[in-house]
């Protein structure tokens, strides 16, 4: 048996699952080796995933970020085009509480139908893609459902592998939480490592590599102050940066550095630990720029490593911002291998404001517009993680004032923080 597969057994009954049957909050579930004393009120939820139908979950076990985000969203295409009709497929997680990068992704499927090729096919399709499949069983009597593991490597069930369902907690942190270092990468290496997880199958992983590679690290700035301006898009970035640079008679640079823009697109369409791993190089690139180019003249530069990490964390993290990673995790600090700039500016503007200004630049999309509230939540934990970056070298400013006003506010952070 596969060495990351025998671990994960191991731990396996200490597991939390978290199934997502709708947009409601989700149903959590625990296994026991000993049979529950049976409450009907506490029963009631695992009711509504297992009752009335042939129950089965298929989970991606492979400790490969790329390949395990790869397989997942293959597989749901796969699932919804070849399980038999009357099938409902439902997303869930499970995890270690508390434990970082324990999170495993798969699915529920529900046979309401009793088929018999709905359970050849999932066996097949675990074995293909290494996954672990489970089937749930009534047990005699009462409203309790047992969990067994059928292994797709050794194709045969797991011996002793049935636990009782049993209601679980909701979890203090957040799931997504969980697995926010996939893709908040606290170091050069980390994120080289993330590349080179897939350099194989995306062969532009590898010139990204190379790139990073020739660029000289652990920098420094230089004489002249480096400045970053950060915020949500339209918040007046791009418009600032220039009159800054005029002002300042200095040079504009931005991250990613030009010479990773025509892979940008490519880059943003993979999984969520690739898309981040990119930015993340990107910096440490733009940084070797930096700090050449503080040499001669001011350095302004349009977004850096707070749009990296408020990108990654509020894509990652869902629902309120309450479910962002806690005030003094980590993932807010700058890493210690990046070059720091002298200040950073992070541009906030009202939600209305913002619209106004995307709709003069004729960019509010049709989709954003129908997921508006899904986007509102999302605007919200971008700018919460920039006032959590917020410290002494990151300020917030309000810009929804005039953009000479926005201006002026800017200078005078700049003759308090730097040395012009
Ligand atoms: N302070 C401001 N007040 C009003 N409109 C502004 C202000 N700053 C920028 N704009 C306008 O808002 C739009 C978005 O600004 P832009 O600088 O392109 O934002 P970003 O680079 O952050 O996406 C542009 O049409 C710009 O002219
Ligand atoms: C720099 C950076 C940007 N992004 C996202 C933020 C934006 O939604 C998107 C485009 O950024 P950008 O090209 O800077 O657009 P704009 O000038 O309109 O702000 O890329 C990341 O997700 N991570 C990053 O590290």
């Amino acid at each position: 048996m596969a060495r990351n597969l025998t671990r994960q057994l191991a731990l396996w009954s200490a597991r939390v699952f978290a199934a997502h049957p709708d947009r409601t909050e989700p149903i959590y579930f625990a296994l026991s080796g000993e049979h529950p004393v049976y409450q009907e009120n506490a029963f009631l939820s695992s009711r509504r995933i297992f009752s009335n139908a042939n129950v089965y979950s298929i989970h991606i076990t492979t400790e490969n970020r790329f390949l395990r985000e790869r397989i997942h969203s293959m597989l749901q295409t796969h699932l919804l085009s070849v399980l038999p009709g009357n099938c409902a497929l439902i997303q869930l997680v499970s995890f270690l509480p508390n434990q970082n990068r324990s999170v495993i992704p798969g699915f529920i499927v529900q046979d309401f139908q009793r088929k018999e090729e709905t359970e050849i096919i999932l066996k097949d399709m675990a074995k293909i893609n290494e996954c672990l499949l489970c089937s749930y069983k009534k047990s005699e009597g009462a409203d309790l459902w047992q969990q067994s593991i059928w292994c797709a490597t050794e194709g045969a069930e797991v011996k002793g592998s049935a636990h009782y369902i049993i209601p679980a907690a909701k979890p203090a942190a957040h799931v997504s939480v969980l697995n926010i270092d996939s893709v908040v990468f606290h170091c050069f290496e980390d994120a080289y490592a993330a590349l080179q997880e897939c350099k194989e199958s995306i062969p532009e992983a590898k010139e990204i590599l190379h790139l990073a590679d020739q660029s000289p690290r652990h920098m420094q700035r230089s004489n002249f102050p480096v400045i970053v301006i950060e915020g949500l898009d339209a918040t007046g970035k791009t418009t600032l940066t220039k009159s800054l640079q005029e002002t300042l008679k200095g040079t504009l640079l931005r991250s990613p550095p030009p010479q990773l823009s025509h892979w940008r697109d490519q880059f943003d369409s993979q999984p969520a630990v690739i898309r981040r791993a990119f930015y993340a190089l990107g910096n440490y690139i733009t940084a070797a720029v930096i700090a050449r180019e503080s040499e001669k003249a001011p350095v302004i530069v349009d977004r850096y490593w707070p749009s990296t990490t408020a990108y990654a964390i509020a894509t990652e993290v869902v629902g309120e911002k309450e479910n962002l990673p806690s005030l003094y995790s980590k993932v807010y600090q700058w890493p210690t291998d990046l070059l720091k700039p002298d200040l950073v500016v992070v541009l906030m503007v009202s939600p209305e404001e913002r619209i106004r200004r995307l709709q003069e630049r004729g960019q509010v999309k049709t989709q954003e517009e129908k997921e508006l509230e899904e986007n509102n939540l999302f605007r919200e934990r971008v700018d919460e993680v920039y006032k959590r970056i917020e410290g002494s070298i990151c300020k917030i400013i309000d810009a929804n004032c005039p953009k000479e006003e926005v201006l002026q506010q800017v200078l005078h952070l700049i003759s308090q923080y730097c040395r012009l």
